[in-house]
């Protein structure tokens, strides 16, 4: 087997070893600890699974949830509630159940995070974990007044066991989550938190990414939450208040726990501080203030253990293959590698099309009449002075900015009404000025997440290669923003849209890279089959890559048609470069 099909097969492997290994460890520790340390290590489990699902709404997805307590009292009370009833399946199956009721339950408290954000999400949860701590306290769970226990599954019914059952469902929601955050759910969840626009851009709906990762979170919740009512017997209120939904909240953040292991050193410091305040004779009470001064220290440094741990380790071996890869760069010369047939010559019918496009903010007019075309396979630049409108038609095109009047058409066909992320997924694609590349992903994931297709590993590498970019492994964290906006180019050319729009791809490089894309960029119709409109300051870069120029200046079309001819006309010379360089 060559060595890289070996590496591969060895790094997909790793998760199941690494699972296997984790129930060999469980079960070790269930006969070798003592009874109260098994009995403490079933709380360590529940309380990880419970903050594994925080990781995902907060430490991928980037949103405040404070009600994951919530979560994990549906799962509590469905369980509790099927074992009433005498429901059919037993334990295993009451338990799957309750993650389910509890991952719907996300979805429902998912729905206003669609549109609020920050403090006003974290208020809306909060109160939610408040007014379902006053509706537990007055309707208890089921099987409290009649005393009926939650029988624990057949052969796990004595702690040591139950300890390992619940070893082997921690490990089946770790493993579920290592593969959910491999796909393209986790890279939504960390585009989302990085940038709604760039997830959109991307063709990714934004709302369906803010409520897999609720619903998955909460689902996680709702499973701890069932493992606990079969701990513990019979569940009480006062094991899901707002104040624990909190202090678990500010555990995950300060661990990192969208990382797995992290989730579990978040929980083992969960059990283990009260654990040691009642040792000590404290009042247990005072962990809060523990998790608390823990929680303000990671907010106040702005990242957290697992980060700081992650990033200590990448940085030693980054710096290895930065060392090795030392060639690869955005300047050097364009390599030949993945030719594609050459495309036809620019011309036929405009791709896209835009007529009488206005636009205004109250008083400015930021757009006034404006029509361009972008004919098949060539490269239209889009010049102007700050101001004159150039990312607002972009905007517009691509659907960020709904309120114009006048028309867009891609292949003829009108994009009026469509969300950016339809049109991104009928080949309308853009990129940013800002950088919307999200660095908790590797370029291998980003490139695949933004191109939306198989790509084969050659395809893929190849690319790459061409923009003289990182190779796929690299993590983007690694990478300078000037390359990771090259990086951005990449994933949308390989999502083969129709149109692709550049808004100043070459911010953020120097004098030889600005060349090196020029002339990577003047390959792109031939290659990739795609029509650009390139938005740029650079007059040179502009000059090299453009046939046809279009020149706005206060909103309105100055100048279009043939670069010689359009950056020869008196009024652009006055309007862009100033009257000082006619003379
Ligand atoms: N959200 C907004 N609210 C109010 N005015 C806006 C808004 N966005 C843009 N404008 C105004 O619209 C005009 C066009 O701005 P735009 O950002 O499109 O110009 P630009 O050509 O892209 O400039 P630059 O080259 O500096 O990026 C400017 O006068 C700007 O102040």
């Amino acid at each position: 087997m060559p060595h890289a099909d070996t590496a591969r097969v060895l790094r997909l492997a790793a998760p199941f070893a690494v699972a296997v290994a984790a129930i060999a460890a469980g079960y070790g520790f269930s006969v070798t600890l003592s009874g109260y340390l098994v009995y403490l290590g079933i709380s360590v489990i529940v309380a990880c699974i419970a903050i594994l699902g925080l990781g995902v709404v907060t430490g991928s997805a980037g949103m405040i949830a404070l009600c994951q307590l919530t979560f994990a009292a549906v799962g509590a009370w469905f369980v509790s509630g099927l074992n009433v009833i005498g429901a059919p399946g037993g334990f295993v199956a009451w338990l799957a159940v309750g993650g389910v009721a509890a991952g719907a339950a996300g979805i429902l408290v998912g729905l206003p995070a669609l549109r609020l954000r920050g403090v006003n999400l974290a208020v809306v949860t909060l109160g939610l974990a408040a007014a379902a701590d006053v509706a537990l306290v007055q309707v208890q769970f089921p099987g409290t007044a009649s005393g009926t226990f939650v029988p624990r599954p057949g052969p796990f019914a004595d702690d040591r066991s139950y300890f390992v059952f619940s070893v082997i469902v921690l490990v089946a929601c770790a493993t579920t989550l290592y593969v959910l955050q491999h796909s393209r759910w986790g890279s939504s969840w960390k585009s989302v938190a990085f940038s709604e626009r760039g997830t959109a851009a991307a063709g990714t709906s934004v709302p369906r990414s803010k409520l897999t990762a609720f619903a998955v979170s909460a689902a996680l919740g709702g499973i701890s939450g069932g493992l606990l009512a079969g701990q513990v017997g019979l569940a009480l209120p006062a094991s899901f208040t707002p104040l624990q939904s909190l202090a678990l909240y500010v555990l995950s953040i300060m661990a990192g726990a969208y990382l797995i292991d992290m989730a579990l050193f978040g929980a083992l410091l969960w059990v283990a501080v009260p654990e040691l305040l009642k040792r000590w004779g404290v009042p247990q009470d005072w962990g809060f203030v523990v998790f608390g001064a823990l929680g303000v220290q990671a907010l106040a440094s702005g990242t957290n253990l697992g980060a700081v741990i992650r990033t200590t380790w990448w940085n030693r071996t980054a710096g290895r293959a930065r060392r090795q890869a030392a060639t690869r760069t955005l300047a050097a010369p364009v390599t030949d590698v993945a030719a594609q047939p050459p495309a036809a010559a620019p011309g036929g019918a405009p791709v896209l099309e835009v007529s009488n496009l206005s636009v205004s903010f109250g008083q400015v007019q930021a757009l006034r009449d404006v029509n361009l075309a972008v004919p098949q396979n060539a490269v239209v630049g889009l010049i102007g002075p700050n101001g004159a409108g150039k990312s607002t038609l972009v905007d517009v095109i691509s659907g960020f900015l709904p309120r114009a009047e006048g028309t867009v058409t891609l292949d003829g066909t009108s994009m009026a009404g469509l969300s950016p992320t339809r049109r991104a997924r009928l080949g309308l694609r853009r990129t940013f000025q800002q950088d919307r590349v999200p660095p908790g992903l590797t370029v291998d994931a980003y490139v695949r997440f933004v191109a939306r297709r198989r790509l084969s590993h050659d395809e893929l590498a190849g690319t790459l290669e061409f923009f003289g970019c990182p190779p796929p492994r690299t993590r983007l964290s690694t990478v300078d923003v000037g390359t990771r906006r090259i990086i951005e180019v990449v994933g949308h050319l390989l999502a083969r849209p129709r149109v692709m729009l550049l808004d100043e791809p070459a911010a953020g490089l120097s004098h030889d890279e600005h060349i090196a894309l020029a002339e990577r960029l003047r390959q792109v119709p031939h290659r990739f089959g795609v029509s650009v409109l390139l938005i740029e300051h650079d007059l040179d870069l502009v000059r090299s890559v453009c046939d046809t120029i279009t020149v706005l200046d206060f909103g309105e079309v100055l100048a279009a048609g043939p670069q010689e001819e359009v950056l020869s006309d008196p009024a652009v010379l006055k309007a862009y470069m100033g009257e000082t360089e006619m003379l």
